[in-house]
């Protein structure tokens, strides 16, 4: 059996349970939940869902996926699977049914001339009374206080008070505000109703500046004046660590190909969405400001065919902080994958890639090491955890999540193995000690030659190959440099 198999088998073998809302359609049912496998359609889980619930058989559904922060809807394909897609889910969204309530399957009635029936879309967003208010609240109601959608309209411009109207606006829930065509967002750190089919709608063709400021009104503009003027559009996402960018980008996406794919799933949007778990998982690290930090810039570009329609998406990266492999500051964590990694791995691979506990790591036991203590103060405030997993995370989902979604984009089983033996080599070299070879000035000893043999193993080059290029390694581990930018691109390619 190939190694690699012992992770993914449990995808396969595995039956799962999917919850899905039929909403207006079986009234008095909030969720049905209906087992499922990996290969199973989504024509299949309608069939039992049908039966199920006794839905009029002569009748037209389909499934929709809704996903983070109450977002679009995409109508799924018959031959779509619906666990390979809710596997790519955060695990919050799969196990907590109240803090990724969010995330979900959704049955909707289609109509005779093939549109989707989204009757239901109200019933759906009263589900807590926070939503209701929103509702009532409403995004499109003239404010009731003076506030100014577009800075550039502030009667006297200075500091205090273009701050005094960002903080009105945040204070009414309207994170977004427009300073000509720029977008300015503040980060709500908690979910807002305004990212579902009805902004898709309402934002869809519009002027900019008719409608409430939206991060959607941004993406449409981009698009569709793409479309009209045959010229490709540039969106820069800029801010500081934790200001949202990442989420902004994704908010784009998802509305670009819903645009372009009019709401239906395609595989292409598949594709796109899958990087993204393996990007994170290679890219992303805990720091002091943000668990989820992206520590590379992004340069994304969509290409469409002239009709408008998502011909696919490159994703160029640049830039990665390169020394946070070797050298983590008080408070923060290498890179996710080496910690997925760790805590995923069947028995065999942890045999093969022979891997140890995180705390016997060099490269990832800095973390647990206190900073030197300045004053008498830091001896009160003793409490901050020495450990390795963020509140909330569970590794092992997320290192099935990222071996499926490296399998969807692509990536070989042999491939994926080669990439964890590397893996798991450079942790290993970041545990060689070295010594002052006492007869000379300028040379050093290895104190502990025996890790060399399986770093060797692992990197699969001989014993002899690799002592000789060690030397050469050991002065390149040092030149590892790396700066930030908060800076995504994102270009619209016609
Ligand atoms: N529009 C939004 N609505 C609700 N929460 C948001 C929104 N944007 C960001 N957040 C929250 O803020 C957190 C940090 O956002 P994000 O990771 O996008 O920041 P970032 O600017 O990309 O950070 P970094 O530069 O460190 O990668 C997210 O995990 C999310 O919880």
């Amino acid at each position: 059996m190939n190694i690699n198999d012992g992770g993914r088998r449990r995808f396969e073998d595995n039956e799962h349970t999917l919850h899905i809302y039929p909403g207006t359609i079986s009234e008095g049912t909030i969720y049905c939940p209906i087992p499922a496998r990996k290969n199973s359609t989504a024509a299949e889980v309608i069939d039992s869902l049908i039966n199920r619930l006794h839905l009029d058989k002569t009748k037209c559904y389909v499934l929709a996926e809704v996903k983070e922060f109450g977002g679009e809807e995409w109508i799924l394909n018959p031959t779509d699977c619906p666990v390979q897609r809710m596997m790519l889910w955060p695990r919050m969204a799969l196990e907590n049914r109240l803090s990724g309530e969010d995330y979900r399957f959704l049955l909707r009635e289609k109509n005779l001339d093939g549109s989707i029936h989204y009757g239901s879309l109200q019933s759906w967003l009263r589900v807590t009374e926070e939503r209701r208010r929103m509702i009532e609240r409403g995004f499109l109601p003239q404010p009731q206080q003076k506030d100014f959608d577009d800075l550039c309209s502030l009667p006297y411009l200075n500091e205090k008070t273009l701050l005094e109207n960002l903080r009105n606006r945040f204070k009414h829930e309207k994170i977004y505000t427009y300073v000509g065509s720029i977008l300015i967002v503040i980060n709500p750190f908690k979910f807002l109703p305004i990212y579902n089919p009805k902004y898709v709608k309402m934002y869809d063709n519009h002027q900019l500046g008719k409608l409430e400021p939206h991060i959607y009104a941004v993406a449409d503009v981009a698009y569709h004046t793409m479309l009209q003027r045959k010229k490709n559009q540039c969106i820069v996402i800029s801010g500081e660590s934790g200001s949202g960018k990442t989420q902004s980008t994704n908010f784009l996406i998802h509305h670009l190909t819903a645009l372009s794919q009019k709401g239906f799933a395609s595989g292409v949007e598949q594709i796109i969405l899958g990087a993204g778990p393996v990007l994170e998982a290679f890219g992303n690290a805990k720091t002091a400001h943000n668990n989820n930090s992206s520590r590379f810039g992004k340069f994304i570009q969509v290409n469409y065919q002239e009709t408008g329609t998502v011909l696919g998406a490159y994703v160029e990266k640049y830039l990665l902080e390169k020394s946070r492999l070797v050298y983590q500051e008080h408070n923060e964590r290498n890179y996710h994958v080496f910690y997925y990694l760790l805590a995923g791995a069947s028995e065999e691979e942890r045999l093969a890639f022979h891997l140890k506990q995180p705390e016997e790591y060099h490269y990832l036991n800095q973390i647990t090491k206190k900073p030197l203590r300045q004053s008498w103060d830091d001896y009160c405030c003793d409490s901050e955890p020495d450990c390795f997993t963020v509140e909330g995370e569970d590794l092992k989902h997320d290192f099935e999540r990222l071996q499926l979604a490296m399998e969807m984009v692509g990536f070989l089983p042999k491939t994926q193995r080669q990439i964890f033996s590397l893996l798991s080599a450079i942790l290993h070299l970041g545990n060689i000690c070295y010594k002052k070879k006492t007869y000379r000035d300028d040379s050093i000893d290895i104190c502990n030659p025996e890790v060399l043999p399986v770093v060797s193993e692992l990197l699969e080059v001989s014993d002899y190959i690799f002592s000789c290029h060690f030397k050469y390694w050991v002065t390149c581990q040092f030149l590892f440099c790396g700066s930030f930018v908060g800076v995504n691109r994102l270009v619209l390619f016609y």
